[in-house]
């Protein structure tokens, strides 16, 4: 099938590489010129696990191309992609500039019946906008052309999007358009092996869906990280109740880690647009803004307990951060916990000496201006001369460190650990005075 994709973001980049794959002619087209630039040289702009390889080979294939013409990219595919940004606003209400840019485009250049399918992540209602935007393209043109507008959310993470394309858990796709329904049904047909998953539901369905799903894994979150407060403060251990709730198959252990809040850029921009909509309607959803009142907290929480560990003040003292990226195997540091932190440390006069193992180009981009950030090429040489170890990631390599070694490299043994890394009793056993989330 013929497929054009807007945007040659992540969701764009991976969307693309995998219908390609899958034998679809895939056209990725984006305004960023450089971005395109960069395709068209062989380069990938993202660090996805995967990505580069399959792109690589689709485009060897000649079923993946990548181009800035809005013309051909509107001539090109049957089935037209919006996969572009949507930002918060000032106010955290979803901002459709991009995607409105994008449909109206669609209707500029059209001139045979096109499915147009949201991808990005958007309000309820906005497939009536887009409808909207690009019947009055046509309008202006003083032509009539037939087109559909879908809602096809996307539920990939980062770091397993190959993965969660290739095989999703179901594909959820909002229209009552039977010639639309099948268009789509036959592009999934090789990732949709259980039919039961290929859910088809309205527009306002489908879009609400994609939010709803954000929103209950933020909330499980949330809810542990409250939780795991409350274990510091009556001696319980939030690991061991996560594996007692999460062993009740109503409950899964999914999304029940308690940490140093939740970041990236889908939940928190997700859980405020939520909020945004529901005020529209006068409605208030309460428990979702005491997820993100939580978590806004708990992104504080590690420097807190530095302060608390070093004797009430973090001025003229130097850290080691270990983990920039929002969570494992991306770059990707948009809302990442470690910002909050290296802000609050710098706020109160804190110097900080970060490693990641892939993040650090968008670090040092991000701290370009900011002399008080330094970066080192090993996780060891960061502790150097640092008055505690702090970690806001994951990493595999973070896991089985020699803490001998990290011993040695710190002024002071001290370990505050925002993802809950290490056996408490082990590591206070090398030694370290030892500082995690929920436990003792
Ligand atoms: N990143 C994720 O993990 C993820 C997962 C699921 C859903 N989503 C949603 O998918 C959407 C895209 O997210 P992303 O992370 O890929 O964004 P991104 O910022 O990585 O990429 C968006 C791309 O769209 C391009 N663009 C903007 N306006 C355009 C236009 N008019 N025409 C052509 N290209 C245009 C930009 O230049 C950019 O390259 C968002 O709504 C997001 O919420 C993201
Ligand atoms: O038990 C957990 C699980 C995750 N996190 C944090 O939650 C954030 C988001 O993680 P994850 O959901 O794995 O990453 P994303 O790539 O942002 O993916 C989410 O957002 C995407 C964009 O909408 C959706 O498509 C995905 O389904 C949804 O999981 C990260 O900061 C994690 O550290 C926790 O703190 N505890």
């Amino acid at each position: 099938m013929k497929v054009t994709v807007i945007g040659s973001g992540y969701v764009g980049l991976v969307t693309g590489a995998c219908l390609s794959e899958m034998g679809n002619d895939v056209l990725c087209f984006d305004v960023d010129h450089s971005k395109i630039a960069l395709l068209n040289s062989g380069g990938v702009p993202i660090h996805e696990p995967g990505l580069a390889e399959l792109i690589h080979r689709n485009v060897a294939a000649g079923r993946l191309r990548f181009s800035t013409e809005a013309a051909a990219a509107a001539a090109h595919g049957v089935l037209q992609f919006i996969a572009v940004g949507t930002p918060p606003d000032e106010d955290g209400s979803a901002d459709l500039k991009y995607v409105l840019a994008a449909a109206r485009s669609i209707g500029q250049h059209m001139s045979e019946y096109k499915v147009v399918v949201d991808k990005s992540t958007v309000p309820v209602g906005t497939a009536d906008k887009v409808s909207a935007a690009i019947a009055d393209e046509l309008a202006q043109r003083g032509v009539e052309l037939p087109f559909t507008v879908v809602s096809n959310p996307e539920f990939l993470k980062e770091g397993a999007a190959i993965e969660d394309f290739m095989s999703p858990d179901r594909v959820v796709i909002g229209s009552e358009e039977p010639r639309a329904i099948e268009l789509m049904r036959a592009l999934y047909a090789p990732y949709v092996r259980n039919h039961e998953r290929f859910l088809v539901m309205s527009t306002r369905s489908a879009e609400l869906t994609k939010y709803a799903a954000n929103s209950m894994l933020a909330t499980r979150i949330s809810f542990m990280n409250e939780l795991a407060e409350l274990a510091e403060h009556t001696g319980a251990d939030i690991e061991s109740v996560r594996l007692g709730i999460g062993s009740d198959s109503r409950i899964g252990y999914s999304f029940l880690y308690a940490g140093c809040g939740y970041g990236g850029s889908c939940f928190p921009k997700d859980v405020k647009a939520l909020i945004k909509t529901a005020s529209g309607h006068g409605q208030s959803l309460r428990v979702l803004s005491a997820v993100e009142e939580v978590n806004n907290r708990q992104k504080h929480l590690l420097a807190k307990k530095a302060k608390a560990a070093l004797g009430g003040t973090l001025s003229g003292k130097h850290f080691a951060l270990w983990g920039l990226a929002f969570k494992p195997n991306t770059d990707d540091m948009r809302e990442a916990a470690s910002r909050e932190i290296i802000a609050d440390l710098l706020a109160e006069g804190a110097t900080v000496t970060a490693y990641d193992p892939v993040a650090m180009d968008e670090a040092r981009r991000i701290y370009q201006d900011e002399q008080r950030i330094s970066f080192s090429n090993h996780p060891l040489a960061a502790c150097q001369d640092a008055d505690a170890l702090l970690i806001a990631t994951e990493w595999k390599e973070f896991r089985n460190p020699d803490f001998d070694a990290i011993k040695d490299k710190l002024r002071q043994p001290i370990i505050i650990d925002g993802r809950n890394l290490y056996s408490p009793a082990a590591i206070r056993q090398q030694g370290f005075t030892y500082h995690s989330i929920g436990r003792h």
